[in-house]
């Protein structure tokens, strides 16, 4: 049961996130900040993970509500509950903090945390990055991780049905 409540540690609200960012300020710490929706955990969220942990001494994730990934990835997902997404990142060594968020984009939670380091990976361009604008405007920067190729989360579902089909 520790383990789970060390992990269980890592997942904030957004008004408990705002007290730890403060806190790992006060000693000047850098923060990085990607987003997604992280249903089923594969080898290039790790590489995305592992490479946006590279750019700050705190990795704080953004995880898409249930709700919120319905309405980008369709009815039939999430396949994994917030929680479940959560805690599988959290149990991660090099994410320092993970924060479901309701709305369609993360701009609110990105202007709220207002990152060192904005990572996303590279299906995205600087133009298509919710709170680039914001996050180079108060002084950060944004990183974009090349793909690696073959692995999605939609491509495992559709491996799995068509395996059982
Ligand atoms: N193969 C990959 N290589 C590197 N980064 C990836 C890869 N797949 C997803 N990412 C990154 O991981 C984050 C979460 O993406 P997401 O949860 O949409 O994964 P996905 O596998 O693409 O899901 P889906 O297939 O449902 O769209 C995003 O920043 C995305 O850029
Ligand atoms: O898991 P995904 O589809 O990579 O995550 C989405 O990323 C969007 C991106 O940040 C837009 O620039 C974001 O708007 C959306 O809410 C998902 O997190």
């Amino acid at each position: 049961m520790k383990a789970v409540n060390a992990i269980e540690k890592k997942i904030f609200t957004l008004p408990q996130l705002r007290s730890q960012l403060a806190s790992w300020r006060v000693t000047n710490k850098t923060i990085a900040f990607t987003n997604g929706c992280f249903d089923i955990l594969h080898e290039g969220h790790i590489f995305s993970l592992s490479q946006a942990a590279k750019e700050a001494d705190y990795l704080v994730v953004g995880i898409n509500s249930d709700s919120s990934t319905k309405r980008l990835k369709g009815p039939e997902r999430p396949v994994n509950h917030e929680h479940s997404r959560a805690l599988l990142l959290a149990s991660l060594a090099i994410v320092d903090a993970v924060v479901v968020f309701e709305e369609d984009t993360p701009l609110e939670l990105i202007r709220a945390v207002l990152p060192d380091v904005l990572v996303k990976g590279g299906d995205y361009t600087i133009e298509t990055i919710v709170g680039s604008k914001e996050v180079i405007a108060n002084g950060g920067r944004v990183v974009i991780n090349p793909i690696v190729e073959g692995f999605s989360t939609t491509g495992i579902i559709q491996q799995i049905k068509s395996s059982f089909s």
